[in-house]
Order: C-alpha cells, then structure tokens, then sequence
C-alpha cells in the first residue's frame, strides 16, 4: 500500500519506520522544514531505541516531505499530529489544519485514519471537513519501547463508520498479530481517554498508598504494590510509586476527558483526584529532602534525571522540571544530569553532578542510577525513584529516604 503520515514527531516517525519494514512506500508529511530537511538526510530529530535503525534499513522506502501534493496518490493517509490542552482543553487547530490540507490533496477514494488522541466526536468532525472516510485507530505506544509498542501491542482498535474502512486498517495491522477491537469511532476515541486515565489514576493511587506508609513504621509502598501487584485482577504493571507522571500524553489528555466531561455535565472525580495527587508529588519530593538536609537556601542540590521517564530524551511535563522550579524557588543552586535530555538548568556529567552537591533528587528512573550507593556518600538523598538498594547504603556515610517507605537512614 502507499501510506501517508500526517506529522513526524515519536508516533508519526515510529508508524513511518514500521509501516515502511512491512513492505508500504511511506510519504512522510511535517510542517516543519527543519524535522524534514534532517529526515531527508538519515538525521532522525528523536531518540528512540531501535528507530534510526529501522529509519535506516528501510530508507528506500521513506520519503519525507514538507509538501501535502506528494499525499496525492496515497491510499491511506494517518494523521498524528500534535493534540496539546492549552487551559485544560484540547487544542484541535493541528489536526483540523492537517485536515483542510488533506481534502485538497487527497484522492476521494483515499481514507484517513485518526491516529492522534482526540475527543470523541472529532473523526466525525474530520470525516465532515475532508468528505473522505475516516476511521479512528488510536495510538497506545510507550516512549522508550515505542516500536516494540508498535510491532507487537497488548490490542489494535479501530473504530469506523464503515465495515470496509475499517478492514483496511485491520490489513495493516495484522501482521502485529494483536486481538482487534472494532468499535465506533467515538468508542475508539474514548477508549484511548479511559486507558491513559486509568494508567495514570494507578500511579496515583500507589502514590497516595506510598504517602501513607511513609507514616507507618516498616511499612515500604514497594511491598504493597508486590503484594497487590500479583492478584491478576489488579496487575503488577504502573504501581511504581515515585514522584509521579508526566510526559508528553498523561498530563494533557487527563486533563482534557476531565475538561470534556465537564462541559457534559459528568465530571470525571477519579480522574480530577488522580491529577491533584500528581501534582503534589514533585512538592512532596523537595519536602522530604528539606526533612533531612534543612533549608535549601543556597545550598546546591543535584536532579538526577531530567527526561519525564526512562530510555527517552522528552521532557515535555516532566516531573523533573517541576522539581527544578520548586528547588530554585528554595533558593537552592541546582545542577542536573541526564543521560540523553536537556533542560533549562546547569547540565554536567553525573559524576560533577553528584560531586558538587550536598543533596541528591533522583527524579527519572534511568538504569544509569541503579548501583551508584557507593557514589552517593556523604550526600543527603531523596531516591524518587525507588532505584536505591538501601541494604548497600553504608548508614554512616549518608541521610536517605525513598519515596513511600517510613526510614530516613544514617546520621
Ligand atoms: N508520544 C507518545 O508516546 C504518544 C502520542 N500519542 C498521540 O499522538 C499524537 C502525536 O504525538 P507525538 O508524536 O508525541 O507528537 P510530536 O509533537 O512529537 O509530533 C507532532 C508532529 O506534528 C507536526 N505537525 C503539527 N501540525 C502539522 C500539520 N498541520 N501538518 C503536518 N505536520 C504537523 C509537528 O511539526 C510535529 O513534528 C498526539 O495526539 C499524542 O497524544 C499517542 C500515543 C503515544
Ligand atoms: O498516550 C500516550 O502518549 C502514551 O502514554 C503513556 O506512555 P508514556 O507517556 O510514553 O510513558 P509511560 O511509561 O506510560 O509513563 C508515563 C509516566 O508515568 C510514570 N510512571 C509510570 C509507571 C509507574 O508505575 N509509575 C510511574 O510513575 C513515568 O515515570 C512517566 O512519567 C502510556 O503508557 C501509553 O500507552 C500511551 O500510548
């Protein structure tokens, strides 16, 4: 098939690579020249594990372009463009641009497939504007594992209005192997609402378990999600408790379905109670660190972590960041270290990062942070991450607490 992707940014250029080694010719559309121009090149603009690889191999069979013409004989185009909440509500204006610019080029025969997260209601709104078919296949990719994501999803949804679109889309996705969920567009599109939701209220709540144990002597928030982790009912997957989320997608899309409901006169209360929990979480990290070190007033502190999680170098909303605010709003002089992001804040290697500090955040749960105890010593710490082993902390040589368990350790 002849595929266009409608924006370039982790699902559009992750789609791209994927679709381009199942054997489609991939035209890659962006409105940024730059993005374009560098792609055009072999410069991928992301990191992503495996995705220059993949851009690579498959590099005859990608194209990328600034101009929407070259979409003029594709038989699917996917729109994944950026869908950001600005005030709390969704900010349609890329997706709508992208689709003024798609009823002009597109064949009409051609379908479009909503691959952005979008309010239920907006393909129908897409499917009016372009008089093409459309039909709603949302994305449930994680940065950092993203192809993996891609190739191999726990489920494929598509919601069309139309039995024959959507069997297009289940083609494409076959190969993935995955069970497909066909539904209405509206239901595809609430579907990805209710699962980003729900992930980020399971973070929540074993945030709000970790606060608790932290008042209850031998009592480690890591225990009960183990515990509670393995009733297959409950699932051992996002009971990390930690400093909480963030990223590109859960802040803005809670955010957004809590807005919408709203407006409908059903307001989403699990929803609301998930952010307000999340949004104490970086507070509560430089709290304790205040509990151990004292006050912060120009003394310097080191943020390990910049990125909003793991194996990416996003920070959009990162927790991190909101750490760095409240720490420069102490007074504190503030060094960060990340292995693959930046951020508006002194950036030097780990080792400086550490050596230069008497306090300690670890904000991202990079693997680089496991193991580095011995690095730590004299430090006072605050592990946000959970990624210290507190049985190799010399208790003499530091002050330590972990997020969500009772101890604060050594002298
Ligand atoms: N990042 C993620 O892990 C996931 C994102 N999503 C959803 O996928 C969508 C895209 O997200 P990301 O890839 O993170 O966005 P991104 O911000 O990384 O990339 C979006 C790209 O779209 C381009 N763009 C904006 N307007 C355009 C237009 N009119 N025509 C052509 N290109 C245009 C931008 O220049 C940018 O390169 C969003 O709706 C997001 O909620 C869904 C699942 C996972
Ligand atoms: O719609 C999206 O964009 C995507 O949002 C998330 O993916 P992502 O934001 O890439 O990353 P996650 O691994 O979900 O982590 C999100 C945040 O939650 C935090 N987290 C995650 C899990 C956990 O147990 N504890 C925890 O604090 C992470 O540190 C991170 O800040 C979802 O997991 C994807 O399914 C979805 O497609």
């Amino acid at each position: 098939m002849k595929i266009g992707i409608i924006g370039l940014g982790y699902v559009g250029l992750v789609t791209s690579a994927v679709l381009a080694d199942q054997g489609h010719l991939v035209v890659g559309v962006d409105v940024d020249s730059k993005r374009v121009e560098g792609l055009s090149c072999g410069r991928n603009p992301i990191y992503e594990p495996g995705l220059d690889e993949l851009l690579a191999k498959n590099k005859d069979r990608l194209q990328f372009t600034t101009d929407y013409a070259k979409l003029s004989d594709v038989d699917v185009a996917f729109i994944s463009v950026s869908t950001p909440t600005v005030n709390g509500e969704i900010y349609l204006e890329y997706v709508m641009s992208a689709s003024k610019s798609l009823a002009k080029v597109l064949r009409k025969d051609s379908l479009i497939v909503m691959k952005s997260t979008v309010l239920p209601g907006t393909s129908r709104k897409v499917r009016e504007i372009t008089g093409r078919e459309v039909v709603s296949n949302p994305e449930f990719l994680k940065e950092g594992s993203a192809i993996k994501d891609s190739i191999n999803p726990d489920r494929v949804v598509i919601g069309s209005y139309t039995k024959e679109a959507g069997d297009v889309v289940e083609s494409i996705w076959k190969f993935t192997g995955a069970p497909i969920v066909r539904t209405t567009p509206e239901e595809a599109e609430m579907i990805k609402y209710a699962a980003n939701s729900f992930l980020a209220m399971k973070v929540s709540f074993i945030n709000e378990i970790a606060n608790l144990c932290e008042r209850i002597p031998n009592c480690d928030v890591n225990k009960i999600a183990e515990g509670i982790g393995l009733d297959k009912r409950i699932s051992p997957h996002f009971l990390k408790a930690g400093l909480g989320w963030g990223g590109s997608c859960f802040p803005k899309d809670t955010l957004a379905i809590s807005t919408f409901a709203r407006s409908l006169g059903t307001p989403l209360r699990t929803v609301d109670a998930s952010i307000q929990v999340n949004n104490e979480r970086p507070k509560r990290a430089v709290t304790l660190l205040k509990e151990i070190m004292g006050q912060l007033k120009g003394r310097k502190v080191c943020v390990l972590g910049v990125a909003f999680k793991a194996d990416t170098d996003d920070t959009r909303e990162s927790v991190a960041l909101k750490v760095i605010d409240i720490l420069k709003e102490e007074g504190a002089q503030v060094v960060a270290y990340d292995p693959k992001a930046k951020a508006n804040v002194t950036m030097v290697s780990m080792e400086q990062c550490i050596d230069e500090s008497e306090g300690v955040i670890i904000a991202t749960e990079w693997n680089h942070f496991k193991g580095i105890e011995d690095k730590l010593r004299g430090k006072y710490v605050v592990d946000g991450r959970r990624l210290l082993d507190p049985s190799k902390m010399d208790l003499t040589k530091f002050r330590a607490i972990g997020l969500g368990t009772p101890s604060i350790q050594g002298e």
